[in-house]
């Protein structure tokens, strides 16, 4: 029995399942060890990713050992097959998550399918429902309506229903249901786990494998409208698919994870709760989508950045809720040990209160690129953007914790003051351009000032570099966007200058770290110990090097990092290069949209056009 009780497996051993309200990961050992319910952020009811068995699991996989396993997503879409091969023969497991209907009164399910492939596979099913991240077992009956029996688990306000070919039954002096069954070659089994808010009358049951076939179609007519043929195909697709997977569809909101405390230095305290909408993760996105023709998500991201930020631009703040709630109060789930040992679990995010000056450079470049790319501009929206620039003619001079959201001190952060002159360069190249209203001349100014200033004390002649913050000596992978948002071209030295300073203290291999840490007082960050390289540095550093004119060393770099994706495409946060494992929450929007803005910038229609428009 040790092997169901044991630890979860590598974070690259997972992989995702969406509804676009919820996620799941499943382990290559067949085990669902995250699922939250009814939201990416609820509480979860499998969040053995985060301790063992006894945080809640569903395992489906044979009993005797497993000789081989073979994974792989049905085509572009996100339904999941996991052929496990033991000595008795080999068995399909199919996993999906139906999507969310638009509009439609659909709860939240799980399906799982098992066929026979060959020979006849003794099969274990094992279903430990903890609700409250594991803190709540649930009263779990057995209920019979008409000429079926359905498993109810319910604990407060929270219950799912399980339905299936093969229901489990408690395991004795155990708080887990097990069934043991036999699938034969040609023969199948399925089950559906589902939300409900009414437990004592649920949804009708569904069929199974209609779910599995309109998941299927879902992804496929989803992907139809992506326009793209280029290299790399199968990895941008991937990733397309899993922002599209991270968005809430009830209101646009994109998670930057679904998942939390995912460890960024294995066994570390770094240790965070990413199931919010970043404006800056969710505008780089929009940006991947908007880059191979998902104009639709643009525009559903910006009726979510309305309703967010209606009311005083002064309360802006970095990241929201995905329903647009603003307090995301952060607290540590004691009783969790968290992934392997790494402590503590966290709930929430402090940094939601935090000032980070980048973040209105992001939104207005996002909104610049959407207009370029024909979306028009409402009232509201150009309203909207009118009111954050007032706001940041207030506040701009003031230091920040940056993109990288320190908990160390306030600084003047390189990154970020280059990110206030994007916000006033788009909104003069708005009036210029696209004829909207506006004080441009001010605005001018402004952009003016700031360039200036960051040439005058980002720049740093004895380190022959921009730095991370004014007056410091370190470097900062974020001023490799330089050139990518238009502050300098590519061809100026003090880029090329910074490039060269960031591959000989930052990278390892192809791997860049978003700056140094260090330990103790003089820690940027305010945390103790390391973390993993950034794999969104790495692909900023790709572009770099593209719009720097180095193409060729700029593809195969690409091509290296696209291979560090895990066996069904998908990236962490971060790579522990000693380790080589993933580390990080998972799967990442901030990777994923990385890849997906370098391959726009080395393959897509756009290719090239960052030097000379963004400027
Ligand atoms: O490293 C400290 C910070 O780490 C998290 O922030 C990171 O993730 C965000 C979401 O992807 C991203 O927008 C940000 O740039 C990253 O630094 C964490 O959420 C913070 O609370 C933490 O201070």
């Amino acid at each position: 029995m040790a092997a169901q009780q044991d630890l979860p497996g590598r974070i690259e051993d997972y992989a995702l399942l969406s509804d676009l309200r919820s996620a799941a990961l499943v382990g290559l050992d067949g085990s669902v060890d995250w699922l939250c319910l009814p939201r990416f952020d609820s509480p979860s009811c499998f969040g053995r990713l985060l301790g063992d068995d006894g945080a809640g699991r569903w395992l489906l996989a044979p009993t005797a050992p497993v000789t081989s396993v073979r994974r792989r997503y049905r085509d572009t879409t996100l339904v999941l097959e996991t052929e496990f091969e033991t000595q008795d023969g080999v068995v399909r497991v199919v996993d999906a998550m139906p999507p969310h209907a638009d509009g439609g009164m659909d709860e939240p399910k799980l399906v799982r399918t098992v066929e026979g492939v060959s020979g006849e596979v003794e099969m274990r099913l094992r279903w430990v429902v903890r609700f409250a991240y594991g803190d709540s077992t649930p009263w779990v009956r057995r209920v019979r309506v008409g000429e079926q029996d359905h498993i109810l688990a319910v604990a407060g306000p929270h219950a799912v229903v399980l339905r299936g070919d093969r229901l489990p039954y408690r395991v004795h002096h155990e708080r887990a249901h097990e069934a043991v069954f036999t699938v034969a070659e040609g023969q199948r089994l399925a089950w559906t786990m589902e939300f409900t808010t009414t437990p004592d009358d649920p949804n009708p049951a569904v069929d199974p494998y209609a779910e599995i076939a309109r998941t299927e179609r879902f992804w496929h007519e989803w992907q139809a409208r992506i326009s793209y043929e280029g290299p790399h195909q199968e990895a941008l697709r991937r990733s397309l698919a899993t922002l599209k997977a991270l968005t809430y569809a009830p209101t646009g909101g994109i998670v930057a994870a679904p998942t939390t405390s995912l460890p960024e230095a294995l066994g570390g305290e770094r240790n965070w709760d990413y199931r919010y909408c970043w404006l800056r993760d969710a505008t780089l996105t929009l940006l991947a989508f908007d880059s191979f023709g998902c104009t639709q998500e643009a525009l559903a991201w910006r009726s979510w950045l309305l309703r967010a930020v209606a009311g005083d631009p002064a309360d802006l703040q970095i990241m929201y809720a995905i329903d647009g709630e603003r307090h995301l109060l952060e607290w540590e789930v004691g009783w969790l040990p968290g992934y392997h040992g790494a402590k503590p679990v966290r709930v929430g995010n402090a940094a939601f209160d935090q000032l980070q000056l980048d973040v209105y450079g992001e939104v207005m470049d996002a909104l610049h690129l959407a207009r370029e790319r024909g979306v028009t501009e409402s009232a509201e929206s150009w309203a909207l953007q009118r009111g954050l620039l007032r706001h940041l003619e207030l506040i701009w001079e003031q230091p920040d914790r940056g993109l990288w959201e320190v908990r160390g001190p306030d600084r003047h952060f390189t990154h970020s003051r280059v990110m206030i002159w994007v916000a006033f360069d788009r909104a003069v190249r708005a009036v210029e351009e696209d004829g909207l209203p506006g004080p441009v001349d001010r605005w001018r100014e402004l952009r003016d000032a700031v360039h200036a200033e960051v040439l005058a004390k980002g720049w740093n002649d004895e380190v022959g570099a921009f730095t991370q913050y004014y007056g410091g000596t370190d470097l900062d992978a974020a001023t490799l966007l330089i050139p990518a948002v238009g502050f300098l071209p590519g061809n100026d030295p003090r880029v090329q200058a910074t490039v060269t300073a960031i591959e000989r203290q930052l990278k390892h291999g192809d791997l860049v770290d978003r700056y140094t840490t260090t330990a103790g007082e003089s820690s940027v960050d305010g945390l103790s110990g390391h973390e993993g390289s950034f794999l969104a540095c790495s692909f900023w550093f790709v572009d770099a090097l593209a719009l720097c004119g180095r193409r060729q060393d700029a593809e195969a770099m690409f091509e290296r990092l696209v291979a560090l994706a895990n066996d069904v495409g998908l990236l962490a946060e971060e790579y522990d290069h000693d380790a080589r494992r993933f580390t990080g929450n998972f799967p990442q929007a901030f990777s994923h949209l990385a890849l997906v803005n370098s391959a726009a910038i080395l393959y897509g229609d756009q290719a090239g056009r960052h030097e000379a428009s963004r400027r």
